[in-house]
């Protein structure tokens, strides 16, 4: 999975790619992501990348050359790609999109404004408009890092632990179930006496009870086309809770 990012701030994505999931998945080789800055593609000796909005009124507006002369560069290899403008007008970013990225198996290439935006016409040349949520960041680079770190997880090897992969519950449309390790016992709280067990039946039973327990208390509205032992459990946590 190849992703390209263009941005004026390029350390702030080189930085996140050193770490973690996605840095061992890059030196691994599986995943590829190529950072461009965006004042490299200007022509003035400034490196100016935004001026006065036409129209008046606050703030700057990023120009549309620089974005124009890096895609023009980089679409220069012929290979398909899908250009992704991260803003607060797209569409909400979900795992059900990352997983639609993920199949696509286009290169993602990556639009991050800053400032007031982007001059219009970037629109031309743009294939999607994605939001990671309803808020105002200061700029498109930490939406480009949540599209790439949720789109590498997916990639067979990336998590390492197969199973995670598959176990993650988010994966399954539920929030996620409570994690313990060591020590046993912290300030009087105790591990649940399941988890120390070894039963794996038993202890993959709570844990999906304890995944459902959580949705339904924070996120209900995933709580749709449950399987019949899913409806099951579901049913049994109700018929606890009101007890
Ligand atoms: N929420 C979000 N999910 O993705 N991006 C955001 C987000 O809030 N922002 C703030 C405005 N920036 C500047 C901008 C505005 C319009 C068009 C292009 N660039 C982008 C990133």
């Amino acid at each position: 999975m190849k992703f390209e990012v263009l941005t004026i701030f390029p350390e702030v994505i080189e930085c996140y790619l050193k770490h973690g999931v996605v840095g061992r998945a890059l030196n691994k080789g599986i995943a590829e992501v190529k950072v461009y800055n965006l004042r490299d593609f200007t022509t003035d000796r400034h490196r100016k990348v935004d001026d006065y909005p036409y129209g008046g009124g606050a703030g700057m507006v990023m120009q549309i050359e620089p974005f124009y002369n890096a895609l023009r560069h980089i679409k220069s290899d012929g290979i398909p790609r899908k250009v992704i403008l991260l803003s607060p007008q797209g569409r909400r970013f979900s795992q059900r999109i990352a997983k639609e990225f993920y199949k696509e198996e286009k290169t993602l290439t990556l639009i991050c404004g800053r400032y007031e935006g982007i001059d219009e016409r970037i629109k031309a040349f743009v294939d999607e408009e994605i939001s990671i949520g309803d808020y105002v960041l200061s700029g498109g680079e930490l939406a480009a890092l949540v599209i790439i770190d949720s789109v590498v997880r997916l990639i067979p090897g990336a998590l390492g632990d197969e199973l995670s992969a598959e176990e993650d519950s988010f994966m399954k449309g539920f929030l996620d179930y409570p994690h313990y390790t060591r020590p046993e016992e912290f300030e009087g709280m105790r591990v649940p006496d399941i988890l120390l067990s070894g039963d794996h039946k038993k202890i993959a039973l709570w844990r999906k009870k304890e995944a459902l327990r959580n949705t339904l208390k924070n996120r209900p509205d995933l709580l749709k086309n449950l399987s019949a032992e899913d409806m099951k459990i579901l049913k049994e946590l109700c018929s606890e809770i009101n007890k």
